[in-house]
């Protein structure tokens, strides 16, 4: 018995001492080497208050209010769109939500009302405490006004530092308090002092002693409230504001008011101090720039207010996962805001997040993202100590140390006592009881330590497998980086690439060093696991129960075996899961090379190899789902784009890869949690993948020279084909549906498609209709293949006797080319125009993923990215249609004689919609006076009155 008391105290002593003293035990880690200790612990939750503003003047002219406030707890967002019928409503398509929250206040509540349910975090302050509040939400919801507030309606800031002054007036102790206040900003993430006049860049430093701190910040020792307030105020004035489309005065930066209160105390060792923090932060708002209407600097400002926001919100889901699945790495070093923040988002500090909401109809989608954000910090814990420093802390941690030992041993010796008077009374029985009860405890701690391997383990793995991915876009951006830098004059993509990869450097920077966190904690546990089954086996050996405890102990053993093992077999089908993606993507690019099934089969087994069928991936990837237990949503690096050139089976798979990453995201965005930020560069990778580049297209060129044009590029069919798939692509994955966008750019992109088309159109018909040859048609034959049009495929000079080469008529082309006129395959530019339009549904798609992402801010990869896809196939597409311009134009012009059917040739060029007429000249001479440049001019002879066509339109 008595050793098993010993043991007791070992097991005691082990546990509690880290975690009082932060000598080896959790708090280790965050306070190892600081000169501050803690004597009360609390766990909490943040917690999350909504407040909902009023409609402004001008909402009230345009928008309706659509926030319904059912209790302090609870809201309705209604269905913005007062369209849909009560089918809709019933079948679950209503976009009405209802969320719940610590509390909820209405448009009609004031700053006050928020603050006398928020103000026991702040009253803590003075007891050494730390606490954060900071407004969340969209840009102009309400967050300035909620903490700065007016002199009518004082917002949080004030309300706080009143409290704080009152409750320093009111304290009865001999206590003496100092009180200091600072105030930054970051702007554009570059930290300025605002109680600095002309503050210049400050930086951020891990210091061993106060953690994350500004250096060269200003902290004014403040005596009154008023006192603050005129610094709050000072600071405001120095604040970036700009006047945006969404808010008159909108914040472009995050405000960060930090309140210290030292408290010195005495006690009977020594002098202590206790030292609170309240950090009081007004965040700038999310937006879109579109809606901002803004460009330039604004702009800018946009994308580093949504960088630092991105990484709050990635902190928010990883916090939030971290709660319900166990570890989670949190990407606090994305943003100067986040590494300010992370003792408020979930360390040592009581938080209130109090996400603003606007009432608007039209601001629907920003109040779901705000409330979706809301709710998931709902989930996050912190860990709030008491931050006690004194004179000579060394001195006091062992004095504390001493009193808690006292304590503990008094303690011991009582339950020492108890159990021997119990020893007598009952020996037998009582002995089997506490052995029992003791090996209850030690199992448990088994369970609990098998458990936090489990998680650790998997953080590891979560980690290093991003870093996989990280490495494969560092090696493709390399590779387009030395690719764009041969052809970029003005460096600018080659700059944004270049950004990139940095990023992704730090990524995988941060990543290894949390990986080698985690093994080191790794080790740790294992260790403490020996222990525990030493003394499991220890306590086991002293017994007079000898094997019913060793039968025992063996058999809970066994349960936390079972449970290793099943995460071993559940990482282990995601192992294999994510190399039969590999598999499917490595067919995927066999295939798009050109080889079949049968080719690549017949040359495995040449070679010796016995590879999977093709088809057994597909199968097997609907059946080797991801384990639940390890529910990410994996996408595998090797990913090949057969693009166009694909026979119809296998544009399954090349869909099914979308569909795998907007997939990804979008369920990520929806469902799971991850930590966002470490996998965001996906997108990047898909759209510098080589095959997809140009030269991947002209690749494809040579397929379909090489004697099978029309079978796989119909014109109209594939681009058709490109659309349904998407399309129902993209009804599985935005159940939204279709007016969560307004692809305006996509529409123009569209416009032009047709325009050029039309002129392709035109130029045929002309050049078809053609009975006389054409003196410079050898320079226009040059010019077309020049500009890298088409392929010529045949000698032959009337439409009829085109007939042999394969063309079909509708894309036939005869130049009178010397005494050889030729056919030119039109498809060409059909192609491109394939091309276009399947990179439009492309970008269609991104604007879904946008619309999706944005709710994590997302703008610089979606918004920038797809534009820089469409534009790069764009201007092929117009390089194309402008040859083909250039090539009609010079037919045309150096026409003599009017062409019968030249006023179904205007009518056709006008029904395409194409150009416009301005002017009614004949010859090149006469056109002249039009205004539109001799290069672009185009002179039908139509009837009586020919007309000269600006071609520029394509
Ligand atoms: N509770 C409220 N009562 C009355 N008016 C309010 C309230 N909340 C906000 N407003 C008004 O709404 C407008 C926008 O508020 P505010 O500037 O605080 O938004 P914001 O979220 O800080 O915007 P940004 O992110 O652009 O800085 C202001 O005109 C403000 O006066």
């Amino acid at each position: 018995m008595l050793d098993f008391l010993r043991l007791l105290v070992r097991v005691t002593i082990e546990r509690f001492i880290p975690r009082c003293f932060g000598v080896d035990g959790e708090e280790n880690g965050e306070y190892g080497g600081r000169r501050l200790s803690f004597s009360w612990f609390s766990d909490g939750y943040v917690v999350v208050a909504v407040k909902c503003r009023p409609l402004t003047e001008a909402e009230r002219q345009r928008s309706r209010h659509i926030i319904q406030v059912t209790d302090d707890q609870n809201l309705v967002i209604l269905d913005p769109d007062l369209s849909k019928d009560y089918l809709e409503r019933i079948q679950n398509r209503s976009k009405e939500r209802r969320y719940s929250f610590d509390h909820v206040f209405a448009s009609g509540c004031t700053n006050a009302d928020v603050y006398r349910n928020i103000s026991s975090t702040i009253v803590g302050v003075i007891q050494g405490l730390n606490a954060t509040v900071f407004a969340y939400g969209s840009t102009g919801s309400g967050k300035t006004y909620t903490m700065v507030g007016t002199r009518k309606d004082p917002g949080l800031m004030v309300l706080s530092f009143h409290t704080i002054f009152d409750l320093i007036k009111n304290d009865e102790s001999s206590d003496i308090f100092e009180v200091s206040c600072s105030y930054l900003e970051v702007y554009n993430e570059v930290i300025y002092d605002l109680l600095e006049k002309s503050s210049g860049h400050l930086e951020l430093r891990e210091d061993p002693e106060h953690g994350i701190v500004v250096a060269g910040l200003r902290r004014i020792k403040v005596q009154s409230a008023d006192k603050i307030l005129e610094l709050l105020n000072v600071g405001n004035s120095r604040r970036k504001t700009e006047t945006t489309e969404a808010n008159a005065t909108s914040s472009r930066s995050h405000a960060v008011l930090e309140i210290t209160v030292k408290r010195k105390q005495k006690n009977q060792y020594k002098s202590q101090i206790l030292c609170g923090k309240l950090a009081l932060v007004d965040l700038a708002g999310s937006e879109r720039a579109s809606e901002t209407q803004s460009g330039g600097q604004k702009l800018r400002d946009g994308a580093n207010i949504n960088r630092s926001l991105l990484a709050l919100a990635n902190c928010i889901n990883a916090l939030g996962k971290q709660q319900k699945k166990g570890l989670a790495y949190v990407p606090y070093r994305n943003s100067k805001l986040t590494r300010i923040l992370k003792d408020g988002l979930s360390g040592n500090s009581q938080t209130v997040m109090v996400a603003t909401i606007s009432p608007a109809d039209d601001q629907y989608h920003h109040t779901v993202n705000t409330l979706k954000y809301a709710d998931r910090a709902k989930e996050i814990k912190t860990h709030v100590h008491k931050n006690i420093g004194t004179v000579d802390t060394h001195v006091a941690d062992y004095q504390r140390m001493i009193e808690n030992l006292q304590v503990e041993v008094c303690r011991l010796r009582k339950e020492l006592a108890e159990k021997e008077s119990q020893l007598t009374t009952k020996p037998a029985e009582k002995a089997a009881d506490d052995e029992l009860s003791w090996l209850n405890i030690l199992s448990r701690e088994t369970s609990e330590n098998v458990q936090e391997r489990i998680n650790l383990q998997k953080a590891l793995f979560e980690l290093e497998e991003t870093n996989i991915r990280n490495r494969i876009e560092l090696q493709h951006l390399d590779d387009a980086i030395a690719k764009q830098e041969a052809v970029e004059k003005d460096g600018t993509v080659v700059q944004a690439l270049r950004s990139r990869r940095q990023v992704i450097l730090d990524n995988i920077r941060d990543n290894d060093e949390a990986g080698a966190g985690y093994k080191k904690d790794i080790e740790i546990n294992e260790k403490h696991r020996r222990q525990l089954q030493n003394m499991i086996e220890e306590a086991i050996s002293n017994n007079a129960n000898r094997t019913y405890l060793h039968i025992l102990s063996q058999y809970r053993l066994l349960g936390m075996a079972n449970t290793e093992l099943q995460f071993e077999m559940a990482m282990r089908d995601q192992v294999i899961h994510n190399q039969r993606e590999a598999l499917r993507n490595l067919w995927n690019m066999l295939l798009g090379l050109g080889l079949d099934q049968k080719q690549i089969m017949d040359l495995a087994a040449r070679q010796g190899t016995v590879i999977e069928d093709c088809t057994t991936p597909y199968a097997n990837s609907v059946v080797t789902k991801p384990s639940p237990l390890l529910s990410h949503h994996r996408f595998s690096p090797l990913v090949a784009y057969p693009g166009l050139n694909v026979q119809p089976h296998i544009s399954t798979c090349f869909f099914q890869h979308h569909q795998g990453f907007s997939s990804m995201a979008y369920l990520r965005g929806q469902h799971d949690t991850p930590t966002v930020c470490r996998q965001e560069h996906l997108s990047s990778y898909y759209l510098l993948s080589p095959s997809y580049s140009q030269a991947g297209l002209s690749g494809m060129d040579n397929s379909w020279a090489g004697g099978r044009p029309g079978a796989r590029f119909h014109t109209e069919s594939l681009p058709q084909e490109a659309c349904s798939f998407y399309s129902a692509m993209r009804a599985a994955l935005c159940p939204c549906g279709k007016e969560q966008f307004t692809p305006t750019s996509c529409e123009d992109y569209g416009q032009q498609l047709k325009e050029s088309w039309a002129v392709s159109a035109n130029s045929q018909n002309s050049w078809e209709d053609r009975s006389v040859a054409v003196n410079n048609s050898r320079r226009l034959h040059e010019e077309f293949m020049r500009h890298g049009g088409t392929n010529c495929s045949g000698y032959q000079y009337s439409s009829a006797e085109t007939k042999g080469t394969g063309i079909p008529e509708s894309r036939r082309l005869c130049s009178p080319y010397g005494t050889a006129p030729r056919a030119f395959d039109l498809s060409g530019s059909a192609f491109i125009c394939g091309v276009v339009e399947h990179d439009l549904n492309s970008y269609h798609v991104y604007r879904q993923l946008f619309v999706k992402m944005q709710e994590f801010w997302f703008l610089m990869v979606c918004d920038c990215m797809p534009k820089f896809l469409i534009t790069s196939n764009f201007n092929l597409l117009k390089q194309e249609s402008w040859a083909v311009s250039a090539n009609s134009q010079n037919s045309w012009e150096d026409r003599s004689v009017a062409v019968n059917n030249s006023r179904r040739l205007h009518e056709e060029f006008m029904r395409h919609g194409g150009t416009n007429c301005s002017g009614y000249q004949y010859s090149s001479a006469e056109t002249k006076g039009t205004g539109i440049p001799e290069s672009r001019r185009l002179c039908s002879p139509y009837g009586t009155a020919p007309r000269a066509f600006d071609l520029s339109g394509s």
